[in-house]
Parts: structure tokens; sequence; C-alpha cells
């Protein structure tokens, strides 16, 4: 029998840059995808070693926006269980398949799908776990969350996506989703067993279709530490990018934050989560709530939302309009036209929405207009700026200015958001604990940053900016007597965040590992 072992010189090799090599050597994104998943499987210290230190690269094969195509893909992908299913079936015993993860007592986070509306690429029922399984690894890259505390849950509730139904490889149950009741009761026993099973558990709520994303967040967020990613999360780092993109359109004007009129073009879970986030910030700011409403604009297939229009589903009511009764406006350049907006918001899933005539009826209006194309994945932008689109990643030139393409994504906010909530230990996660969240990242632009004219800081930087976020949160769970962890109370700003950086988890370098491994 031949035994398997390391070659007598690997010590003095680099596994890393040898993965690095394989990593690079695919041409095709999925398979990148699945060659970091196998090497995850293999050594997860080492696969965490790569990405923190490839992060740019990394980030869009692991994330967005690749890892839409490995859920799109994932039943033909599959290659061994990671993360936990948790079936309409187990009903009556979710306790039990919750309590089969190794060391409940270590988890700290879960991202829950149910895999209803994953991205802007619809419901892809149990194809959705590389969305948890991604959102995590960007909690252990961005905040150093130990990987051992983190749990990837898909909730297998069926699809109403007829392709995988008939699919002979989809991997989840065979049936279409079930009704509100149904629903209701199912997730009612699955928040209650997951905080028998795991008590220290943050659950964050990612890619729940529209209705459910509302429901459950307003139907839990007092009970549990819960939070959702897509209404809140969004929330806070779209309202961080408004707060740095209007200081550099407004210029020498100065104009006032609170003066801007603001489109959304796409009036969903984001959509409406990042309006009522600007909300309660101006309202913060002293303007009067009926003004700063007055200020948001929603629309939707339909076009501009008004309060008269038959049927409008329950979260779009608070910013319909009631101050327009002319015929629907349907056209976004006509709607810019009666709003004259200074900013358009873009969360609406259809691609290239921003055409030409819109940004041109932008500038019409403003020397330097805001215009944020948000959804996901990349191919579904509402605007496409020259290659910087295909890769938001890489900088481009355009004339002889040097432009650094980047997309305001929560993947900024919720590993900050997460660390906070885990070391207060916070009993739930509070508004003002988002929008401090968010003013800490506005505030987080070091000067290279600001002079190179940068919305957000540059991603490299994602662990000190967590922990000023991390800082944030848990000084606002202080402030509101949320917070368990009192000691973290008598610490200085500069203390608690050198303790924060201390906690973060660190990957061992592989050197160190295959030499500790030898002795
Ligand atoms: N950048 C980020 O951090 C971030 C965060 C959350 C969501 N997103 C992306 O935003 C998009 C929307 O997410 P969501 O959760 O709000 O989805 P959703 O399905 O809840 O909402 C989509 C909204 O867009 C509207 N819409 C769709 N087609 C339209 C059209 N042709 N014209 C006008 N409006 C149209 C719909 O009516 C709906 O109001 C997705 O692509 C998602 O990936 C991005
Ligand atoms: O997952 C992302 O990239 C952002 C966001 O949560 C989304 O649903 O699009
Ligand atoms: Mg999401």
């Amino acid at each position: 029998m031949s035994v398997a072992r390391f070659p007598p010189y690997l010590a003095n090799t680099d596994h890393h840059q040898r993965c690095l090599a394989q990593f690079r050597s695919k041409s095709v994104a999925l398979e990148k995808y699945i060659y970091l998943d196998g090497l995850k499987g293999r050594d997860a210290n080492l696969f965490y070693e790569m990405l923190l230190g490839n992060m740019s690269e990394i980030i869009p094969i692991l994330y967005t926006p690749t890892v839409g195509e490995a859920c799109v893909q994932y039943s033909h992908i599959w290659r061994r269980p990671e993360g936990l299913y948790v079936s309409i079936e187990d009903k009556g015993r979710i306790r039990d398949v919750l309590a089969s993860w190794p060391n409940a007592d270590e988890g700290r986070i879960a991202v829950v799908t149910d895999g209803s509306r994953i991205l802007g690429l619809g419901d892809l029922g149990a194809n959705g776990l590389p969305i948890s399984i991604g959102k995590l690894d960007l909690y252990v890259a961005g905040a150093g969350i130990k990987p051992s505390s983190t749990i990837p849950i898909c909730l297998d509730l069926g699809t109403n996506t007829q392709r995988y139904l008939d699919d002979p490889l989809y991997i989840g149950v065979r049936r279409l989703r079930p009704t509100t009741e149904e629903m209701d009761a199912f997730m009612d026993e699955f928040m209650q067993a997951m905080s028998d099973v795991f008590p220290k558990l943050l659950v964050q709520f990612e890619d729940f279709s529209t209705d459910n994303a509302f429901r459950y967040l307003d139907r839990y967020r007092y009970r549990y530490r819960v939070f959702n990613d897509d209404i809140q999360g969004t929330g806070s780092v779209i309202l961080s990018g408004f707060i740095n993109a209007a200081r550099l359109s407004s210029g020498a004007s100065g104009r006032p934050l609170s003066d801007h009129r603001i489109l959304f073009f796409g009036a969903g879970s984001a959509g409406i989560g990042v309006a009522k986030q600007l909300l309660s910030f101006f309202t913060r700011l002293g303007v009067p709530l009926e003004e700063a409403k007055s200020r948001i604009y929603t629309v939707d297939t339909k076009g501009l939302i008004t309060a008269d229009r038959k049927g409008l589903q329950e979260h779009k009511k608070f910013f319909a309009r009631t101050d327009y009764d002319g015929p629907p406006l349907t056209k976004l350049v006509d709607i810019i036209r009666h709003v004259k907006p200074t900013a358009l918001l873009g969360l609406s899933t259809l691609k290239n929405a921003f055409t030409e005539d819109v940004v041109t009826a932008m500038s019409a209006l403003n020397a330097r207009p805001i215009l944020f194309p948000l959804s996901n994945p990349i191919h579904l932008s509402e605007l496409e700026y020259a290659d910087a689109i295909a890769c938001p990643y890489d900088p481009i030139t355009h004339g002889d200015t040097r432009h650094e393409p980047g997309q305001g994504n929560n993947m900024y906010i919720f590993p900050g958001i997460g660390l906070g909530a885990i070391l207060s230990r916070t009993r739930h996660i509070s508004d003002g604990m988002i929008e401090q969240a968010a003013v800490a990242l506005a505030s987080s632009l070091d000067a290279e940053e600001h002079a190179s004219g940068l919305v957000y800081p540059r991603l490299g930087r994602i662990r000190a900016l967590s922990a000023r976020i991390a800082l944030a949160v848990v000084r606002q769970a202080q402030k509101e007597g949320l917070d368990a962890n009192r000691y973290l109370r008598t610490l200085a700003d500069e203390d608690l965040l050198g303790l924060i950086q201390d906690k973060m988890w660190q990957p061992r370098t592989t050197r160190r590992a295959v030499s500790a491994a030898r002795l």
C-alpha cells in the first residue's frame, strides 16, 4: 500500500503560487469558481489565504458576477455537500436538521436564502446555495469572521421555475413553492429552531423574493438577531455612496444633501430599501418627513408609481406619488423630464435601461448627475460604461482621465455590520446601526481616494473599512442599550478599534502551515 506524503521539497516552495497559477490557467470564469470551491474543500486555510491576497481578482469569481452563473448551474456543477439545506419536507423536525451541523456552539453568522430571487436571475430554487456561501466568504475575507463560525443555508422550499422542475439533475425538492400560510409556518419553526440551536447567531436574509423579504424582516427583526441584506445592507451601502457622490456632484455649489431629488428605477426590495434609508437619513438631518419623502420618486415596470394606481403592492405604497394626475408616465426619459432628478438609481434588473437619451437628459439637468446602475449580475446592469461594466474592478482611461469604476455593493457593509453585531452581542440590528455603518463607510475614504474622486474606498482595504464600520455599529448598539457585551463600553475608540482588529481571523501562511505539519 502506498502512503501519500508531501514531497520533501514542498516546504521550500510556495504552494499558494502554484494554486494561483492553476486558478489563472482556467480561461472560463465558472471553471475558476469550480477550482476555488475544490481548493476550499481540500485546504480551506490556503483558499482564504489566496482570497485575501488577491481580492480584486477572486471576488468577482466567488461573488457577483460569477456566483450568479454558479447558482444557475449549481445542480450540474455540484461536487460535494457544502452548507446546509433545510427542506420543506423537514417541517416538524427542523431543530434536528440544524443540530446536525458540526460545532453548533461555534455558529455566529448564517446567511439564509430561499433561492427565490437570486440577484436579478429570478427563482433558482435550491440552486441558490452558492449565494449564501459567497456572502460568507466575504465575511471571512472582509471582516475576519472565523470560517468555522459561518453557516451557509438554503431553504429548499421548491421552485416556480419550470425548467428546474423538468431538469433531471435538479438538486432540490421537485415541487412548486408553498402558499404564504405554509411558508409562514415553516419560517416560524425555522427561526425558533435557529435561535435554540445557535443561540449566538446573527441571521442575514438574502435574496428572498420582494414580498417575503419585507415580510420576514418585519416579522422577525425584533424577535431575533436578523437583518435583510438586500433591503438594509443595500440601503446602507448606497446611502454611503450617495453621501460621497453628492459631495462630488455639488462641487463648489455646496448643495445640501437633503436638497437632492432622487429617482429610483426599480421599486423592489433593494429600491425601496435604499429609498427608506435615504429618507430616514434626511429626516435625521432635520428635514421634515413629508418634505424628505417628496424628494423621492419610484418607478417600476408600469412607470412612475402613483398612489391612484390600482392593485399597488404593499411595499410600493409609501413612496407612491400623490402630486401627479396626468397620463401615466412610462418612459424613463419622460419621467426624468417631469421629476428633474439630481440622482438616478437603478435597481431594476433591466440591462442597459440607462440609454444615451437617459444619460443626456440627466446631464441636461445637472452639471454632474449622480447615476448608480446597481443591478446584478453585471450583465444586467442598467448602464454599460465601456468595458468598465464588463469588469467593474479594472481601471479604464477615457480621454486624458483615468477612471476607476466600481460598484456600490452591499459587500462593503455586511461584513462590518456582522463583526460589530457579534462583538457587541447586540440584541437586534437597529436602523441606527445600519445608518451609522453607512456614515462610517462614507467617511473612510483616504486622502488618495478623495483625490482620485472615488465614491467608495478601494476594496483592498476592506478589513480596515470593516473595522471602522464594526466600531460604529458597536457604539450605536451601546447608545441604544442593545449591547450585552458591556466591557466594550469601557474602551476608548482607539482601544476598541485595536480590539476589533485583533479579533479578526487570519489564515496561517501556507509556508508556516507546511513547516508545522512537518515538525
Ligand atoms: N448593488 C447591490 O449591492 C445590490 C443590492 C441588492 C440588489 N441588487 C440588484 O438590484 C436588482 C433588484 O433587486 P430587488 O431585490 O429590488 O429585486 P426585485 O425583483 O424586488 O425588484 C425589481 C424592481 O424593478 C422593477 N423593474 C423590473 N423590470 C423593470 C422595467 N423593465 N422597467 C422598470 N422597472 C422594472 C420591478 O417592477 C421591481 O420593482 C437585482 O438585479 C439585484 O441583484 C444590487
Ligand atoms: O449579491 C450581490 O452582489 C448584491 C446583492 O445582494 C444582490 O442581490 O444583488
Ligand atoms: Mg442579495
